[in-house]
């Protein structure tokens, strides 16, 4: 971003050692850039600059300026950096597009429908199926006593679930011992997005030529697998629109009938297949690594899953609603690792942020959410510490907005918001309710970052758990 949009720049802290062309590149890690953010903003406080080669870029992660920030009538969502860079792969679908390129309007108006509460209510089934295809993998590997590989598991599971649910397609990610080629080739293009070279001017169009070829084959992939996923359902003459797809194929935009074209379809099945499980895949392997170190947590939170499930074999969705103090568990994971890392929020005219930094149009700033969510003035003098009663009713309430944004802000905040954190409850209830996690390696978190964070390496072993009996089982 050219420095003359932010008048007041040189006013904002950088890292000590900037390299005159090069930019605050010594001492940090090419493959961990919000890792090396979180630092920096506890070093140099909640505001501040780096510079990456040519590139500049104002963080935030004060909960009055994010507050500000989410203001929609002086800022929107831009998409630059790698955000930008996966426009390559999945061009104008909803979380790429530019909030006035008239498809996003269009794509959200016409999959709203499969957001609702009587969508998740459609897709449980569903989703209990896919977790039910995990356990039946994991019991597998309890009897044998071999580990089982947590952010892999979950990968597959999420995965599967977005694509049974969204698209009526089936990956077979059970059936195979190496992940699907989809994911391999999603992971070469996520990490593509990441790469800080891409930032040197001049050297994106040499690199990009450079890696092209490698680069193209995986969004080759990507196409391929999702133009099948579409000739698939055509080919069947299937008009429903019980599910993404159908609403994609079979209804337009409520009111005017306006319909998606074939390329922007595309676009949307790439994004709803890669944004719809990575970051819930993540989310869940979080959450599980901090209840297998915190075993308190753990009988707390299974002791209400026994409670509210009791002996159902299946829960049903409102079972998995009143799984209070999992959800919090879960939204404590998102509070230290946000799996989806940062947000972008574009002036829409000149303006001064908290009174202080001026910002021309068009200006940006890019915020920080793992480091707003370890705000001590907000979550208190040990932010690092893992306890799910800070999400007790009670203490949210006592809490300013905008201090906890894992899903982003605005309209142009997650729209999958709701599937994930059903999906997410459903899958940790049944995991507590089957199994004993035992972390049998010490396992200590690294976490990995390809846009997306995500610990790395992290196995368990697991005991399977006698289920209570059926509340009301047959007689005989
Ligand atoms: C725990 C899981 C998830 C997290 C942490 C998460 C996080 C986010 C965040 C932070 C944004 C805003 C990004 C921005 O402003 O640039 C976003 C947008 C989006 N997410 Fe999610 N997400 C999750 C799950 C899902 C799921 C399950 C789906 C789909 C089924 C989904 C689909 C999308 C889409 C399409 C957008 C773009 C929305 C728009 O701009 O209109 N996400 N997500």
């Amino acid at each position: 971003m050219a420095p003359s949009l932010w008048p007041g720049i040189a006013r904002i802290p950088h890292p000590a050692r900037r390299v005159p062309l090069l930019g605050d590149v010594l001492g940090v890690s090419p493959s961990a850039p919000v890792q090396d953010s979180m630092r920096m903003a506890r070093e140099l406080g909640p505001v501040f600059q780096r510079k990456v080669f040519g590139q500049r870029i104002v963080f935030v992660a004060d909960p009055g300026l994010v507050a500000e920030l989410a203001d929609e009538t002086r800022f929107v969502k831009k998409v630059v950096l790698a955000v930008e860079r996966l426009r390559d792969v999945a061009g104008d679908g909803l979380f790429t597009a530019h909030s006035d390129e008239p498809n996003w309007r269009l794509g959200h108006e016409v999959l709203a429908a499969g957001f609702t509460r009587e969508a998740m209510v459609r897709y449980h089934p569903t989703m209990v199926a896919m977790a039910q295809r995990l356990t039946a993998s994991w019991d597998r590997r309890a009897a044998a006593g071999d580990p089982v590989d947590v952010p892999g598991d979950m990968t597959k599971l999420t995965l599967e679930t977005i694509a049974h649910t969204g698209f009526g397609y089936d990956f077979g990610s059970f059936e195979r011992s190496e992940p699907h080629p989809f994911v391999t080739s999603m992971v070469s293009a996520l990490l593509h997005a990441q790469d800080r070279r891409l930032l040197i001017p001049g050297v994106r169009t040499v690199f990009a030529r450079a890696v092209r070829k490698r680069v193209t084959g995986h969004h080759g992939h990507l196409r391929s697998v999702v133009d099948e996923v579409v000739r698939r359902r055509t080919a069947e003459g299937d008009e429903s629109t019980d599910d993404l797809l159908g609403l994609m194929l079979n209804t337009g935009r409520p009111g005017t009938g306006e319909r998606l074209d074939a390329a922007n379809i595309r676009n949307q099945v790439i994004t709803f297949l890669v944004a719809g499980h990575e970051t819930t895949s993540g989310a869940l392997s979080f959450a599980l690594y901090y209840l297998a170190k915190h075993p308190e947590v753990l009988a707390r939170a299974r002791q209400e899953v026994d409670e509210v499930w009791g002996g159902a074999e299946v829960p049903g969705y409102e079972q998995v609603s009143k799984l209070r103090y999992v959800r919090r568990a879960l939204d404590e994971a998102l509070r230290l690792w946000p799996t989806a890392p940062g947000y972008v929020r574009a002036a829409r005219a000149d303006t001064v942020l908290g009174g202080r930094y001026p910002m021309r149009e068009g200006a940006w700033a890019l915020v920080l959410i793992p480091a707003l969510h370890r705000d001590e003035e907000v979550w208190g003098p040990d932010p690092e510490a893992f306890d799910p009663d800070r999400f007790l009713p009670e203490r949210v309430r006592a809490r300013p907005a905008h201090t906890f944004k894992p899903f982003g802000t605005g309209e142009r905040a997650c729209i999958g918001r709701q599937f994930a954190l059903h999906e997410a409850v459903l899958v940790l209830g049944l995991l507590l309710r089957r199994y004993d996690l035992h972390d049998h390696a010490d396992y200590r978190l690294r976490v990995t970052e390809r846009l997306t964070l995500m610990p790395e390496g992290f196995t368990l072993t697991l005991t399977r758990r006698k289920v209570p009996a059926p509340a009301h089982a047959p007689a005989g």
